[in-house]
């Protein structure tokens, strides 16, 4: 589903060039739930950032089901990005002058769906995240935790092939934080969506199925999390 083949990264500062990742090869199958694991520095963005093509690596493929991202023209990638692509930020991103509702259905907008269509699957995924209740107030009238929430019923409208979180839980207080892993897990099971969750926390990353761990750049593990060792159903 998800492939990364010898990806390999520098960024140029004031010092020189600065290498931020070497030799990364992934694989994630589709389904999958996986942790970017790694301390401030490690390269977790960069990599994440690459994956879902918001920049291009100095050499390697990724490809997302069966393409290679980082070949694609701009124009084939905007594309490919809006219909393959989910992303959730840790500051949510929600714009502050839309409902709940027309927030998550801004994907469906650039899409060009109809607006009853686009209704009716923000309001089912408002639904799935516990949050239908709240779907025309704004962003403002919402805790954190619920706008998390709202930012990843707005990352699913599209149905991607896979959604990629930059710590989603990084705001947040630690019983939000679980009710926010929890709802990932639950649309994973029921919507065979594949997310790739970075997290610099090694508790929620062992609450994923599988975790992938960066130092300095190098991919320094990569295996199946405790929970799924320990025989949990994820
Ligand atoms: N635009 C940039 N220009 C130069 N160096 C950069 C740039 N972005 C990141 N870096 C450097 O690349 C390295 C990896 O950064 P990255 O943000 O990917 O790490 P991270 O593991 O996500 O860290 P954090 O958890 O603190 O966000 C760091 O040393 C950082 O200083």
């Amino acid at each position: 589903m998800l492939r990364v083949e010898q990806v390999s990264h520098t960024f140029r500062n004031a010092q020189g060039i600065v290498p931020v990742l070497q030799d990364i090869n992934i694989s994630v199958g589709k389904g999958e739930m996986v942790a970017l694991l790694g301390s401030s520095g490690s390269g977790k963005s960069t990599l994440l950032h690459l994956m879902a093509g918001l920049m291009k690596p100095d050499t390697g493929k990724i490809l997302i089901a069966d393409q290679d991202i980082v070949r694609m023209s701009e124009n084939r990638l905007a594309e490919f990005r809006r219909t393959h692509i989910g992303f959730i930020f840790q500051a949510y991103e929600l714009l502050a002058n839309l409902t709940i509702r027309e927030n998550v259905e801004l994907p469906l907008v650039f899409q060009g769906i109809r607006p009853s269509r686009r209704k009716q699957k923000a309001m089912h995924l408002l639904e799935q995240v516990g949050l239908v209740g709240k779907s025309e107030l704004f962003p403002s009238q919402l805790s954190g935790g619920q706008q998390q929430r709202v930012s990843i019923a707005r990352s699913l409208i599209t149905e991607p092939s896979v959604i990629f979180a930059d710590e989603p839980t990084g705001n947040l207080d630690t019983r939000t934080e679980e009710e926010i892993i929890s709802i990932l897990q639950q649309l994973n099971r029921e919507m065979d969506t594949t997310f790739v969750i970075v997290t610099h926390e090694a508790e929620v990353a062992e609450q994923m199925q599988v975790v992938i761990t960066l130092q300095d750049g190098c991919l320094v593990k990569s295996g199946q999390s405790k929970a799924v060792e320990q025989g949990a159903r994820l």
